[in-house]
């Protein structure tokens, strides 16, 4: 076994679509910097989450929207070609291997060292390689943890024996199981169960609460489970699962109100951990498998000097691909800030802080039909003790949504701060939503009174008109 070591200005652990980021912004910033990538450069997003699954979805919801357009409806009617589908997913996911973003790496003149990453002391990282020698490396100014999140799965008698999928497999099975259980109500569930359905499984929703996507508007869980029922899919609600086997090749599943079920394969869409229970924590003062809080600069909390940073997925601040980039975009300048000794510029909305985290954060789910947020939901802002207008509007009314296609049904909701004027939350539910969604986080992150907005004219016909319905519903 050899032993080497190596100092860097800025060392990143974990070189998913954050870690990337944190290491260029790093870079840009005149740091020396090296990425520590145990598995596929790109990480979960690339090649087991993002892509593959919109990849799989992108047919299904374009041919949702051809299927109500008179005249095209017809070339839309049969069943996907599921071989043609795979191979896209397949490209789209550059068939799991990593040289293009090795790469872009090497363009932007950020050091890859492969192999497992784990903090030894403060500053200090080792690497464990495929290769089985160590590689000590010394951080000068900040070690940034961007080693994200794999599945949870829940601790069900019998789990082990099923060989469940996640939504790894989810992403990348090769196969169309013929019956698909899946467990869980939220984004990977109600995508992945819309996806497979479409591809020729029969999908149970198993779900626990009496809803889909509970942390959103319950409009929006409403229509996806709309959705969802009319593509065939068997929804149970308030369902829980006692235990499973796998016998004869099938998934045998008990319920916990004593109903059985036989399944194909189960997908376990239960959430998310970190993947911090291997990576040293212990060696700073901190728990191994604990999430990683910080500040919105995101230096972790509870660790002495200011070097160790947190970013992306593993902050459990957003875990989204598109935030954990903002994030990086900002911990990667203020890391380059510190290190030059410039000021930091932390106050709200500035350069060196993640304020977007707490306000403006956007999400679409791509089911049938489409959910896109931003800001607050009702409940959140009934929570934050705001004095909030909330502004309803049905989409299908709008000229766009009848160009759109025929029997459009959608709903947007938009939260008013009524004391300063501004919208501070927006849902849309409906067909093609997903490309509305910017709008709404301008108008949410630009604090944009609402008698300026008043003047984005939306064009006509587009769905986009529903900004101006909701405005004149507002003003009554
Ligand atoms: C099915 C699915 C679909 C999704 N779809 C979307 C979507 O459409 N849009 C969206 O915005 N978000 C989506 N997400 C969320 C998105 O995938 C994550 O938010 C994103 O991948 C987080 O990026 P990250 O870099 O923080 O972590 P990851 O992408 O998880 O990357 C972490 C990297 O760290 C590496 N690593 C871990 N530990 C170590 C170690 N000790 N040493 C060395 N390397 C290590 C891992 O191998 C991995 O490459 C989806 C998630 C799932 C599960
Ligand atoms: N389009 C996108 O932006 C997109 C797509 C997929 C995933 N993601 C991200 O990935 C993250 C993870 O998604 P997810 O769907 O795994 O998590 P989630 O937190 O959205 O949903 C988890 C679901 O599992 C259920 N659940 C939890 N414990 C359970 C148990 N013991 N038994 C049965 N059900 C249980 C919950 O009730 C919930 O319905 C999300 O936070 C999301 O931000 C984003």
């Amino acid at each position: 076994m050899n032993e080497t070591t190596r100092t860097y200005d800025v060392i990143v652990i974990g070189g998913g679509p954050v870690g990337e980021n944190v290491a260029e912004r790093a870079r840009a910033a005149g740091l020396s910097t090296v990425i520590v990538e145990r598995e596929l450069l790109g990480g979960e997003c690339s090649f087991w989450a993002c892509d593959p699954s919109k990849a799989l979805l992108r047919p299904v919801v374009a041919r949702a929207d051809a299927s109500r357009i008179p005249g095209l409806d017809p070339a839309v009617a049969g069943p996907l070609d599921v071989e043609a589908v795979l191979a896209h997913r397949d490209k789209m996911s550059s068939y799991w291997k990593d040289e293009d973003q090795v790469d872009w790496l090497n363009s932007v003149s950020v050091d890859l060292i492969r192999g497992h990453g784990r903090l030894t002391g403060p500053k200090q990282v080792a690497v464990q390689t495929p290769e089985g020698d160590t590689v000590a490396l010394t951080a000068r100014h900040a070690v940034a943890v961007s080693t994200g999140t794999r599945a949870a799965l829940p601790p069900i008698p019998g789990l082990d024996t099923v060989r469940p999928w996640t939504s790894r497999e989810a992403t990348s099975a090769d196969k169309v199981p013929g019956r698909l259980a899946v467990v869980g109500g939220g984004v990977v569930a109600v995508e992945m169960a819309t996806a497979w359905q479409a591809l020729g499984s029969q999908v149970t929703m198993l779900v626990l609460d009496n809803g889909l996507l509970e942390r959103m508007e319950p409009f929006a869980g409403e229509l996806v489970t709309d959705g969802l029922r009319e593509a065939g899919v068997d929804i149970r609600f308030d369902t829980s699962v006692a235990s499973l086997a796998r016998e004869d090749g099938e998934v045998r599943i008990t319920l916990a109100d004593g109903g059985e079920l036989a399944a194909d394969e189960i997908l376990l869409a239960t959430g998310r951990a970190p993947q911090t229970h291997d990576v040293g924590l212990q060696t700073v003062g901190l728990t191994p498998g604990d999430w990683l809080s910080v500040d919105d600069t995101f230096r972790v909390t509870g660790v002495d000097g200011g070097w160790l940073y947190a970013v992306g997925d593993v902050n459990r601040r957003a875990l989204m691909t598109h935030q954990g980039k903002y994030q990086a975009r900002i911990a990667g300048a203020v890391i380059g800030a510190r290190a030059k000794k410039e000021p930091i510029d932390d106050a709200p909305w500035g350069a060196h802080v993640a304020t977007a985290d707490h306000a403006a954060v956007p999400q679409v789910v791509f089911t049938t039909p489409e959910v896109a947020s931003v800001g607050l939901t009702s409940r959140e802002a009934e929570q934050s003790g705001r004095r909030i207008e909330v502004v309803d509007y049905d989409l299908a009314q709008v000229a766009g949504a009848h160009q759109y296609g025929e029997d459009y049904r959608g709903r947007a909701r938009m939260l008013i701060d009524t004391d300063r004027n501004t919208v501070v939350g927006v849902t849309f539910a409906g067909p093609g939503v997903g490309e509305l969604v910017h709008s709404a986080t301008i108008a949410v992150a630009g604090e944009v009174p609402l008698d300026r907005l008043w003047h984005a004219v939306p064009a006509f016909p587009t769905l986009g008109e529903v900004w101006l319905r909701l405005l004149e519903t507002h003003r009554g």
